[in-house]
């Protein structure tokens, strides 16, 4: 039997090891970093390189047209501008971007969440001949905009499953024969790839030539390299091939090089004008934190941080994994005194709207969503304690919002499996993770890197 001396030697020596050991793991994982940092780096170079190639090729190009300068239709717009929408200045692009529909070019817009796409095809669709039809993906973003224009007064309608018969007449008639008012029609894709009678309506819009501009919202759903890719969007080059002469405009806050590429592609619109502004949002700020495997710590730590921070009931989303969670989440937090209710689509279309009115009009403070709530919602003031996928919808009216994502490495095995089929799924996943777990890199950077954009302050 060995003395204790000699344990207690063999026993530190072992400690000393496996110190030495961390250290050189430590070492490791930071090399690893920063290899990973540069991959992406380099990756996305690479993308922009290849974007520009085919962009020259194309001769799609924002510098060959002077855009901003002056057009016969300056004093409409800037009257339309002020006396319909009320806004005093334009922002980045929008002038220019407005110019170029009203031109009747084809135009791509990539522009952050909030930057104001909505105005680039809403004032030309006011100024233009006829009726513009918007595709958008979401009922509740579709129900957002049309909300939005009828309290500016501008005659905007919907057609989607919860049209009643009477409105869908009166669209129809508008279309058919150009009776009643209407400037301004939204439509889900489904509508345009699976309604025979709306394809022949629109039809006979444009033989008539009252069809002034279709605007495809949320473009990115069209690519299968995008983050949300949707079938129905995959049809929509459709509406160029049969209506060539009308314009096209693709809006979305968030595409690659590559998905850039792929929309142009997908929508035939090869000679687009393309106006890409930056994706920084330097009103935002960007959390991680740990997150408890005990299911109400972190609920305990969400209620803790609204009522800290919003004390005088600023909105705000949290976004959940799953539809059960998010029912438990909102239930959690109404415990803890915060009015929250939940936002799914296993809800029937009346709750989700009462949930989404009452959330719009400060009456509820906090929305417990899935990504289903995610797009498009133009609610401007308050938080957003919500995942990196989603912090679109923070702080859209320029004043600070915070975007703080729980992270626990226990839940990527779980993330995996649902992103596995999905094209760069865990390309993807792996990037959020990076983001997650780097403690050395500003996380905004990480964002403009993922965009091959150059870095800013
Ligand atoms: N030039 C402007 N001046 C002031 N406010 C503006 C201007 N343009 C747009 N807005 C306002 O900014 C908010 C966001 O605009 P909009 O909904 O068009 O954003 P978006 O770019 O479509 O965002 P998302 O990608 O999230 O849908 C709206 O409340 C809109 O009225």
């Amino acid at each position: 039997m060995e003395s204790q001396e000699t344990l207690l030697e063999e026993l530190l020596n072992v400690e000393v090891e496996i110190q030495d050991v961390e250290e050189q793991i430590k070492t490791l994982l930071e090399r690893q970093e920063r290899l990973y940092d540069r991959k992406s780096e380099l990756k996305a170079l690479l993308e922009a390189t290849k974007g520009s190639v085919h962009q020259v090729k194309d001769g799609t190009s924002t510098t060959v047209e002077n855009w901003s300068g002056s057009f016969a239709w300056d004093s409409e717009v800037d009257n339309v501008r002020f006396n319909v929408f009320g806004i005093s200045t334009y922002r980045a692009n929008q002038r220019e971007i407005i110019n170029a529909v009203m031109s009747g070019r084809d135009v791509m817009v990539i522009m952050a969440a909030g930057g104001g796409k909505s105005l680039c095809y809403q004032l030309p669709a006011l100024l233009r001949n006829g009726i513009a039809l918007v595709v958008s993906p979401l009922l509740s973003l579709i129900q957002d905009q049309v909300m939005g224009l009828a309290a500016l007064g501008i005659s905007a309608n919907m057609l989607t499953s919860t049209t009643s018969k009477d409105e869908e007449k009166f669209i129809y008639k508008a279309l058919e024969k150009g009776d009643g008012d209407l400037k301004i029609l939204y439509v889900t894709p489904e509508k345009i790839s699976k309604s025979k009678r709306f394809m022949s309506k629109l039809e006979k819009c444009h033989n008539a030539g009252r069809l002034s501009l279709i605007s495809i919202d949320e473009a990115h759903c069209c690519s299968q390299w995008g983050h949300d890719f949707r079938p129905d969007y995959k049809n929509l080059g459709i509406l160029k091939t049969q209506f060539p002469s009308v314009p096209v405009i693709a809006l979305t806050a968030t595409a690659t090089q590559k998905v850039q590429n792929d929309l142009m592609e997908m929508l035939h619109i090869p000679r687009c004008v393309k106006f890409v502004s930056t994706v920084n949002r330097p009103n935002l700020f960007y959390m991680v934190q740990e997150k408890s495997s005990v299911g109400k710590v972190v609920i305990d730590e969400i209620a803790e941080f609204i009522q800290e921070f919003y004390p005088n009931n600023e909105s705000g989303i949290v976004y959940c994994f799953s539809r059960k969670e998010c029912e438990q989440v909102a239930k959690e937090l109404r415990a803890r005194g915060i009015s929250a209710n939940y936002y799914h689509a296993d809800m029937d279309v009346n709750a989700r709207e009462k949930v989404h009115t009452w959330w719009s009009k400060n009456k509820l403070q906090v929305i417990v969503g899935t990504v289903a709530f995610g797009m498009g919602i133009n609610k401007p003031d308050g938080l957003s304690s919500i995942t990196a996928w989603e912090s679109g919808r923070a702080g859209r009216d320029g004043l600070p919002s915070q975007c703080l994502l729980y992270f626990r490495p226990a839940d990527v095995p779980r993330q995996s499996s649902m992103v596995f089929y999905e094209n760069s799924g865990l390309q993807n996943l792996y990037d959020i993770v990076r983001y997650c777990q780097s403690r050395r890199q500003c996380r905004r950077s990480s964002i403009f890197r993922h965009f091959a954009e150059p870095l800013q302050d």
